[in-house]
C-alpha cells in the first residue's frame, strides 16, 4: 500500500499561472508561503519521508523537520478547507478574487473619513470623545469592506475596555446611511439593554440628520405584543437597527434589507451557530428580494448577498488560535486603550482571616472616598460538595451588616432579566455601593466609575477570565484596584502573573501555554477547536500562519482547486476532520 500522500508542490507544478514558479520538479517554497525571512517548513520533504522521520529519525534535527512537515499538513488542510468553503459560497469570479485579495493585502484595505457616509460622520462628530488611532483604523478597515459587493466576515478583537462597541456602532451607521438595516446580537439580555441605552444616548447627542436611525431592542423578555411590532418594523424596513439576543435569529424575525450583523462576544456562539446566523440572515435578505420589498431601490445583485458579519471578541484570542478557529475571517485588532486610563492595581491575597480583614479595610477606605465595589463569587449558593467556595447570595447579609452605612445589591444568572437590569441600573446610578455578583458581569458590563473589585476563590477562574473580570473596573478616570483572593498556595503562584501584566493578549498567550486552548476558551468553545494529531496550537502558531498563506496562494491560483485535483481529493478525504461540527 502506498502511504505517500499527494504533495502540495506536485499539482502546483502543473500551473502556468503567474506567481507560481517552477524549478525542475519543485516549486519554490517561498512562492507558496510568501514568507518574510526563512521558511519554517520544508515542504519538499515528502510526507512519506516525514512519517519515517518521525518514527525512526537518524537524529533530532530529522525528527524535528519531520514533525514540522506533518504539522504543516494538518494546518494547511484545515486552512484550505475553510477558505475553499468560503469561496464556494460566493457567486462570481470577481467576488472570489476580491476576497482573496483582501486576505493577502489587508494593509491596503482602508477608507478615509471623507468617504464615510454622512450619517457615520455625524455620529462620529457627536461622540463625547475622539476615537483612538486604532479605533479609527478599525472603522476604516470595516467600512472598506462594507463598500464592497462581497460579504465581510471579520473578527474585531481588542483588550477589555478598548472601545469595540463604538466601532461596531459606526459600522452600523455606515450601512444605515446607505439605506440598509443593521442587527446587533449579544449573548445576554443585560448586555443588550446596556448597548441599547448607550446607543440611544449617543443618538440623542447627534445633530439633526435627515432621518435618524430608528432603534429597537428585541430579547426573550420583550413582551409579545411589542415583539410583534418590532418584527413588523424589521420586515417593512421601518426599524433600521435592532439590538438583541438570540431572539434575533429566531425563525419569525425577517429583515427588509439587512446589510450587517454584528455578533458581540462571538466566542460565546458556536461555529455552527455562527454559520446558521449568517445563512438565516442571507435567507431573509433573499426572501425579501423575491418578495420585491427592496425598499431603497438598490440593485438586485447588491441585495442578493449575504449580510456582512462583524464578530467581536472581548477575550483576546492569540492570533494562532484565532486562525485555527476562524481561519475564514479577517482580523482587526484594536491595540490601544482610550487615553487617561490608569492601569488597575492588582493584589493577590491569601483568603484567610487576616487577608479578609485587610481587604474589608481597603473596601471601607474606597467607599469613604466615593468609590463603588464589585464583589465577585464563584457560585450563587453555598454548596455542600464544595464548602470552601464562597457564595454571593449567602454572603449578602454578612456584607450588608459589615458595611451598614452603604447599600449592597445582588446580581447573578438565576435572577429574572428585569431584576438583573434593575440591580445593574441601581449600581450604575449609585443607589447600590457594593454589588455582590457572580461571573455574569464578566462580559461587557460597563459602569465607568466602579473602582474596586474583589474576587473570591480566584483560583477557580482562568487567567484570561480574571483579566476580563478585572476589566470591569478601571474604565473611568478613577484609580482602580482589583483584589484576587486565592485559597490555595498553588493558586497564589499561578495568579501572580496578573499582578505583573495588564496586557490581555500577553495573558491570553500565558493561559494558552499554561492550560491549553480548552481552558482559555471555556468548555463550549473548546469543543470547536479542531483536533490536531501532531500539532500543538500553543507552540506551533507560526507554522499555522505559514499554512494559511500557502492555502491562500493555492486558492488564488485556482479558486475551485480545478488545477490541483490531487489536493482536492486529499481535501475531501480529510474534510470531516478539517471542518468542524457541533
Ligand atoms: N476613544 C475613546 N475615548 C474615551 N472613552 C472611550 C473611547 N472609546 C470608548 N470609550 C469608552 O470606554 C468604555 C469601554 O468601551 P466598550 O464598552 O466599547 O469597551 P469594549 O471594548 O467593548 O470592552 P469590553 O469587552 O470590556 O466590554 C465605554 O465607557 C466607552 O464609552
Amino acid at each position: 500500500m502506498d502511504f505517500v500522500r499527494p504533495h502540495i508542490y506536485a499539482p502546483i507544478h502543473r500551473s502556468e499561472e503567474e506567481g507560481i514558479s517552477k524549478e525542475g520538479d519543485q516549486v519554490q517554497v517561498q512562492d507558496i508561503c510568501d514568507p518574510v525571512g526563512e521558511p519554517l517548513v520544508n515542504v519538499f520533504l515528502l510526507t512519506m519521508q516525514a512519517y519515517i522521520g518521525i518514527h525512526q529519525p537518524n537524529n533530532l534535527k530529522e525528527a524535528d523537520l519531520a514533525r514540522k512537515r506533518l504539522i504543516f499538513d494538518e494546518f494547511f488542510y484545515l486552512q484550505l478547507a475553510r477558505l475553499f468553503q468560503m469561496l464556494e459560497g460566493l457567486g462570481t469570479q470577481i467576488e472570489r478574487d476580491g476576497l482573496l485579495d483582501k486576505y493577502r493585502k489587508p494593509e491596503l484595505n482602508a477608507v478615509f473619513i471623507e468617504e464615510w457616509s454622512s450619517l457615520t460622520k455625524k455620529f462620529l462628530k457627536a461622540l463625547p470623545y475622539s476615537l483612538t488611532s486604532s479605533q479609527l483604523s478599525a472603522v476604516s478597515e470595516i467600512i472598506w469592506d462594507l463598500k464592497r459587493p462581497v460579504p465581510m466576515n471579520r473578527l474585531l478583537q481588542g483588550d477589555v475596555g478598548c472601545g469595540k462597541t463604538v466601532v461596531a456602532f459606526l459600522a452600523c451607521m455606515e450601512v444605515i446611511g446607505s439605506g440598509y438595516q443593521a442587527a446587533f446580537m449579544v449573548p445576554t439580555e443585560l448586555l443588550a439593554v446596556q448597548h441599547y441605552e448607550h446607543l440611544l444616548n449617543l443618538l440623542d447627542n447627534m445633530e439633526e440628520v435627515l432621518c435618524k436611525p430608528s432603534l429597537s431592542l428585541l430579547t426573550g423578555s420583550t413582551p409579545s405584543k411589542q415583539s410583534r411590532l418590532i418584527r413588523k418594523g424589521l420586515q417593512t424596513g421601518e426599524i433600521s437597527l435592532v439590538i438583541g439576543t438570540h431572539s434575533l435569529i429566531s425563525e419569525n424575525v425577517e429583515f427588509s434589507a439587512l446589510r450587517i450583523a454584528v455578533v458581540d462576544e462571538q466566542h460565546r456562539f458556536g461555529v455552527i451557530q455562527r454559520g446558521r446566523f449568517n445563512s438565516k440572515l442571507y435567507y431573509n435578505s433573499i426572501s425579501s428580494l423575491l418578495a420585491g420589498t427592496n425598499s431603497d431601490g438598490s440593485s438586485k445583485s447588491d441585495v442578493f448577498m449575504a449580510p456582512h458579519v462583524l464578530a467581536m471578541s472581548a477575550t483576546p484570542i492569540p492570533r494562532t488560535l484565532a486562525l485555527a478557529l476562524y481561519g475564514d475571517m479577517s482580523l482587526t485588532q484594536i491595540t490601544d486603550l482610550p487615553p487617561g486610563r490608569i492601569p488597575v492595581e492588582t493584589y493577590i491575597i491569601e483568603g484567610n482571616e487576616i487577608g479578609f480583614e485587610k481587604v474589608y479595610q481597603m473596601m471601607l477606605d474606597e467607599l469613604e472616598a466615593g468609590g463603588k465595589i464589585y464583589l465577585v463569587y464563584p457560585v450563587i449558593e453555598q454548596s455542600e460538595q464544595l464548602p470552601q467556595l464562597r457564595a454571593a447570595a449567602a454572603e449578602l447579609e454578612t456584607i450588608s451588616s459589615r458595611f451598614e452605612d452603604y447599600s449592597c445589591g445582588l446580581l447573578h444568572g438565576r435572577m429574572k432579566s428585569d431584576e438583573k437590569d434593575e440591580a445593574l441600573r441601581r449600581f450604575r446610578s449609585g443607589e447600590i455601593h457594593i454589588l455582590l455578583s457572580t461571573q455574569v458581569i464578566e462580559i461587557g458590563v460597563d459602569v465607568p466609575d466602579a473602582s474596586m473589585m474583589v474576587v473570591m476563590n480566584a483560583e477557580r477562574f482562568g487567567i484570561a477570565q480574571l483579566h476580563q473580570l478585572r476589566g470591569r473596573v478601571g474604565r473611568g478616570v478613577r484609580k482602580s484596584r482589583c483584589i484576587l483572593f486565592a485559597s490555595t498556595a498553588s493558586g497564589l503562584t499561578r495568579l501572580k502573573v496578573l499582578e505583573k501584566s495588564s496586557d490581555g493578549f500577553h495573558l491570553a498567550n500565558m493561559d494558552l501555554l499554561l492550560r491549553g486552548p480548552g481552558d482559555l476558551l471555556g468548555k463550549k468553545q473548546s469543543g470547536h477547536i479542531p483536533e490536531f494529531p501532531v500539532a500543538r496550537l500553543e507552540i506551533d502558531g507560526n507554522i499555522l500562519q505559514e499554512a494559511h498563506l500557502a492555502a491562500l496562494k493555492i486558492l488564488g491560483t485556482s479558486h475551485n482547486l480545478e488545477k490541483f485535483p490531487d489536493l482536492k481529493a486529499e481535501l475531501s478525504m480529510r474534510q470531516p476532520l478539517c471542518l468542524l461540527g457541533d
